[in-house]
């Protein structure tokens, strides 16, 4: 039972290759442990509150053109990339109707008109008007929420899951993204703004492929379902990029802790969901200011082109969303991509200002962007849940499939019988499951099936005469030469078992999933760096 024990805890500690007692960054003062803990806490009402109706639906347009290069043929087929607007009026509360939010149809947006922008003047129709606002530091593009092709869409209606988009498409649209984290100058600074915007695209990378691979098509039963080997191959094998997952994280817990002071004022419609700001206080309540420090990044004046350099180039990542041929895909990473560049308006843009100076940044968000903000922390809740899960599963399965072979080691009841096989199996199983041993496996053992040729007799004085030596030397070599083609004969049934077992020993680890990382030494590109340099 205690090897048992030991087997989960090997496993345990292997998977992800995190150390979760250790901080999640350099700008972070909180461990992958607190994390999970926080998150286990929060889960149910951040789910609750994006369920809400003022939280559920968010607004895009699907038909707009990629701004950046000449591609806008693409399309991608399968059901599972189509998004479900809102057509059916008479479902959705009367808050979201096009009457209460101002005709679609006169929603295009102007720059003069500010209100139009006015968080406040968005959030409910009987809210005071907030006076003329200016949108002056945009880290998204916020011209979707205005634009007359818009549509509404139910995000509940919509889950973020498996589409089956990918191949060149997606890949150069990834690769767009992280061409963005592209800075001129060579200050410390920029090596730590570099690294946080590097963390925040794979994270928004990872999290996708948490999400994709947590809710993935079985195609043989039909079932949604998680995909332990998908997540393996494109989240679980990477530390880093699992690290980074838990880095927005932190970004976004910050923004709203941060933004949860001046939130106090609203009114999110009550007649359809009375107690939505006791959830956001609820969830906030359970975060803490230490969680991330954006002061490390843009702390002095010689920082602010930096800055500029650093939101411009976020808003170019939202807009590299309209270059996605899958719909379902687009709305998700519009809604992240916005959920990211709110956080970190919040960020740094609430500064150092007063009071009132705070307020008017909340202010002057619009609840676009706050959907986009909370949708986007559930989102990473949620493949840090996921995470959590596929570790479960990746501990069942080393331990009840890999336990029962270990056991049949421990036991020696089968592969006892094969000395040498034994021994050699054991040599690569026990890499997954570091209990795992062969008593009898002694220097002497291994070379069992070493035969060394006999040594020659010592000569008599009557037999030395020259014709004689040389004549049993020919003989000798003869014997000798017999005896090893003998000896094939008698060791081939012998040597073809031993291939096999071994090739089936392959298999078997292959078949049980023992990771490519844990059979083989990790390369240095896995290894999880604290530092995000
Ligand atoms: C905005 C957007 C949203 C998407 N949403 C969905 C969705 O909802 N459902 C769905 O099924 N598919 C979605 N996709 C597609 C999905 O992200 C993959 O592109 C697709 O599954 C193909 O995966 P791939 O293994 O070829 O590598 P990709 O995921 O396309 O990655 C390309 C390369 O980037 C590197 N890489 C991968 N992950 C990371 C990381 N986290 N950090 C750093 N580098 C990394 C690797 O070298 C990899 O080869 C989306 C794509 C985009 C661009």
């Amino acid at each position: 039972e205690s090897s048992e024990t030991n087997e989960s805890k090997a496993a345990s500690n292997n998977f992800c290759e995190i150390n979760k007692d250790e901080v999640v960054g350099a700008t972070c003062d909180v461990t992958f442990k607190e994390i999970n803990e926080i998150n286990h806490h929060i889960r149910p009402e951040l789910l609750a509150l994006v369920h809400s109706d003022f939280f559920k639906y968010f607004k895009l347009d699907l038909y707009k053109q990629c701004p950046f290069w000449n591609d806008n043929n693409g399309y991608c087929v399968n059901r599972a990339c189509a998004v479900d607007v809102i057509e059916d009026w008479d479902n959705v509360p009367e808050y979201w109707q096009p009457e209460a939010l101002g005709s679609l149809q006169n929603e295009s947006f102007s720059a003069e008109d500010d209100n139009e922008c006015s968080f406040l003047d968005e959030l409910c129709d009987q809210q005071q008007k907030n006076g003329i606002i200016k949108q002056d530091v945009e880290y998204c593009d916020v011209e979707d929420f205005h634009n007359k092709d818009s549509v509404l869409v139910d995000l509940t209606a919509n889950p973020e899951r498996f589409t089956g988009y990918g191949g060149e498409q997606s890949s150069q649209i990834w690769s767009s993204i992280y061409k963005e984290n592209c800075f001129s100058s060579d200050q410390a600074q920029n090596c730590l703004a570099k690294g946080a915007f590097y963390r925040l695209v794979s994270g928004l990378h990872a999290s996708i492929g948490t999400h994709l691979s947590n809710d993935h098509l079985n195609t043989e039963t039909g079932k949604w379902g998680p995909n332990l080997d998908l997540f393996m191959a494109r989240v679980g094998n990477f530390p880093d990029r699992v690290a980074n997952i838990y880095f927005n994280y932190a970004v976004v817990a910050k923004a709203l802790w941060k933004i949860q002071p001046y939130l106090s004022h609203l009114e999110f419609c009550n007649a359809y969901h009375e107690d939505v700001k006791s959830m956001i206080n609820d969830v906030v309540s359970h975060l803490d200011s230490k969680i991330f420090n954006e002061d490390l990044l843009f702390h002095d004046d010689v920082s602010s082109k930096l800055k500029d350099d650093f939101r411009s180039r976020f808003k170019n990542v939202t807009k590299i969303m309209d270059c996605v041929h899958c719909d379902r895909c687009r709305l998700w990473g519009k809604v992240q991509t916005t959920g990211y560049a709110t956080s970190l308006k919040i960020l740094f843009e609430i500064d150092s200002q007063d009071e009132s100076g705070r307020q008017a940044v909340v202010d002057k968000l619009t609840k676009y962007e706050l959907i986009a903000l909370f949708n986007t922390f559930d989102r990473l809740s949620k493949s840090i849940e996921s995470i959590n899960n596929f570790e479960k599963l990746y501990n069942e399965r080393v331990t009840s499939l890999g336990g029962k072979i270990a056991s049949l080691f421990r036991r020696d009841n089968f592969f006892r019988l094969f000395s040498g096989a034994g021994e050699k199996l054991s040599s690569s199983l026990s890499s997954f499951t570091s209990s795992l041993s062969v008593e009898e496996t002694t220097q002497t053992a291994k070379f069992n099936d070493l035969r060394l040729p006999t040594k020659a007799k010592p000569e008599s004085a009557a037999e030395k005469g020259a014709f004689k030596k040389a004549w049993e030397t020919e003989i000798n070599n003869v014997m000798e030469a017999l005896r090893f083609i003998f000896r094939s004969y008698w060791d081939l049934p012998k040597n073809i078992f031993m291939i096999v077992l071994s090739k089936i020993n392959g298999l078997w680890n292959k078949f049980i999933g023992v990771p490519d990382y844990v059979r083989e030494q990790p390369s240095n590109n896995n290894v999880y760096r604290l530092d995000i340099h």
